[in-house]
């Protein structure tokens, strides 16, 4: 006789994919049971995307206000407030812990807080500090395990204590001078809004440019923008160590072009990509296979090794993304009712959320031509969309990659509500679409995806005058 708790399925860890599979088989009639050891409803609303999205938000009104003279405001004077900033956010963070709550309660899932770690091929046992340890078995088990801030091994760094994104996003002050180790997601977004919050900010990125999976030219006008708001921002950078500590003053030392190089400012941001949580949670004891890189091996089914185990989101190396979490959990349901999806050939659309947003679907000119494929290419700048002409947000361009067959092969926006335009094209693009379908939409005017239409007029008029493939190949 044994005391495992039996349920029909057990999800462990409630980030996007899990929760949503928690919802959607407990509504079901099934008896499901979430296990999560901190972020009730997973890193995106407690720790990641909404809060930094809160905090972007809250230093977009900071550049509106010192800005406002241009829009025929004076602002004589205004200050800063962190702690308001933090507030607002912590409210917005409290609702929707309590949101997530309700759904868990009205779906009847069972939320179990506390660490979960395998004890057995199926069971997992959970602790937490407050509660007596439980011990859950089901058939179906689902791991939804996030991953946490990659840190390098570099000498002094840890003693240097530097933040991740998770003690940045709860900062009370402004560092004087904010350094970010990485250039890439995460710095770009923070390095602007803390920009913009009043903070000097210094970006120290490995690589040559910035954005390296970017075309060139979209990678420089974004370069520029930040440059112009006042951020430092140094490339080729290779950091051998760190002295110091972040929140007093603190030193990146290492080289560049082969010369010393050093970085001192009083705070330390490391963003520097992602580990999966996959380590100490007794993944071989339950036949849970790992790849080299520590992620979860699954198929493109999202099978684990072991059956009956399913894994989701950025701990099965899934695209970092909210929405693609979510998506595995979609194709796991429907494969669950006897559908046959994969995750190989979707759409893996993104947007970075500095302004102006930079977002993208399909091929960029870089990787079309890695893969020595033909494409017509189209573009018109920002300024061509005409609402960005009452607003002042002229800076970017759109661009459209075409194939021999008219279908779509990739589309870059740079520009105002950029991820806005996404879906439009990625229906296109799903259902097979000649691109003049998209020019021949009515769209209201002066939206700002009406840029479309300038976009993909843009397309056939040079298909006129250029047949396929004689553009970048
Ligand atoms: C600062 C920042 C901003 C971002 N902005 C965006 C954005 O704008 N758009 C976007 O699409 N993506 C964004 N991302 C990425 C996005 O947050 C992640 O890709 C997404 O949250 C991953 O979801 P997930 O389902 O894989 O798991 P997570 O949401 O990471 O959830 C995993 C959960 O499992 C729990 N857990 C782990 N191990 C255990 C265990 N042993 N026992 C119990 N519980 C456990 C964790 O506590 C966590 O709550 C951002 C990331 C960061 C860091
Ligand atoms: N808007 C969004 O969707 C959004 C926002 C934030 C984060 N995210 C997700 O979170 C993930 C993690 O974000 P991130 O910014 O930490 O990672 P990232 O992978 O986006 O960027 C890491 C950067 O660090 C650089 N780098 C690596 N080692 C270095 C070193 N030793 N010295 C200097 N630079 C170095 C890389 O070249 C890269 O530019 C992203 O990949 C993304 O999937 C998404």
């Amino acid at each position: 006789m044994n005391n495992n708790e039996e349920f029909d399925a057990v999800v462990l860890g409630s980030g996007e994919g899990g929760k949503f599979m928690a919802w959607h088989l407990a509504q079901h009639g099934a008896r499901v049971a979430v296990i999560e050891e901190r972020y009730v409803g997973g890193s995106c609303p407690n720790i990641a995307c909404l809060p930094s999205k809160n905090i972007l938000h809250s230093a977009a009104v900071a550049h509106t206000v010192a800005g406002a003279v241009a829009f025929g405001s004076q602002v004589s004077q205004y200050t800063v407030s962190m702690q308001a900033i933090q507030a607002r956010k912590r409210e917005m963070v409290d609702g929707l812990i309590a949101m997530h709550q309700t759904r868990f309660a009205k779906t009847g899932a069972e939320l179990i807080l506390g660490r979960g770690r395998f004890v057995g091929p199926r069971v997992i046992e959970v602790t937490s500090a407050e509660k007596p340890m439980r011990r859950v078995t089901a058939k179906h088990i689902f791991l939804d395990l996030g991953a946490f801030a990659a840190m390098p091994e570099l000498p002094g760094l840890v003693d240097a204590a530097p933040m991740t994104h998770v003690e940045l996003l709860d900062l009370k002050t402004t560092p004087n001078h904010l350094v970010i180790l990485g250039g890439g997601y995460i710095a770009l977004e923070l390095a602007q809004a803390m920009r913009r919050l009043g903070s000097d900010v210094t970006i120290v990125e490995r690589t040559e440019r910035l954005l390296t999976r970017e075309d060139p030219d979209i990678a420089s006008i974004l370069t520029q923008v930040l440059v112009d708001e006042g951020i430092e921002i140094i490339t080729g950078a290779e950091i051998a160590s760190v002295s110091g500590r972040s929140g007093a003053r603190v030193t990146l030392h290492g080289k560049k072009n082969g010369h010393d190089l050093a970085v001192t400012g009083s705070d330390l941001l490391v963003a520097l990509g992602k580990s999966p949580n996959t380590k100490g949670v007794g993944l071989d004891i339950a036949g849970v296979a790992l790849t080299g890189t520590g992620y979860v091996e699954v198929n493109d089914r999202l099978e684990t090794t072991a059956p009956g185990i399913w894994a989701l989101g950025d701990c099965a190396g899934t695209p970092a993304f909210t929405h693609m979490s979510f998506d595995d959990f979609r194709i796991v349901r429907d494969n669950l009712a006897g559908e046959s999806r994969v995750t190989t050939g979707r759409q893996v659309p993104f947007c970075l959320f500095t302004e102006p947003e930079l977002a993208r679907v399909g091929l960029n000119e870089v990787e079309a031509a890695r893969n020595g494929i033909a494409y017509r290419l189209a573009e018109i700048p920002a300024a061509a969309i005409l609402r960005t002409r009452s607003t002042g947000e002229t800076t970017g361009k759109l661009k459209l990659l075409v194939g021999e067959d008219d279908r779509i092969l990739g589309f870059t926006a740079l520009c105002a509500r950029a991820g806005e335009f996404l879906p439009v094209v990625q229906l296109a693009m799903a259902n097979g679409l000649p691109y003049q379908a998209v020019e021949k939409l009515v769209i209201a005017h002066p939206t700002y995806s009406e840029g479309l239409n300038g976009l993909f007029a843009s397309a056939m008029a040079q298909a006129r005058q250029q047949p396929p493939g004689t553009s970048g190949t």
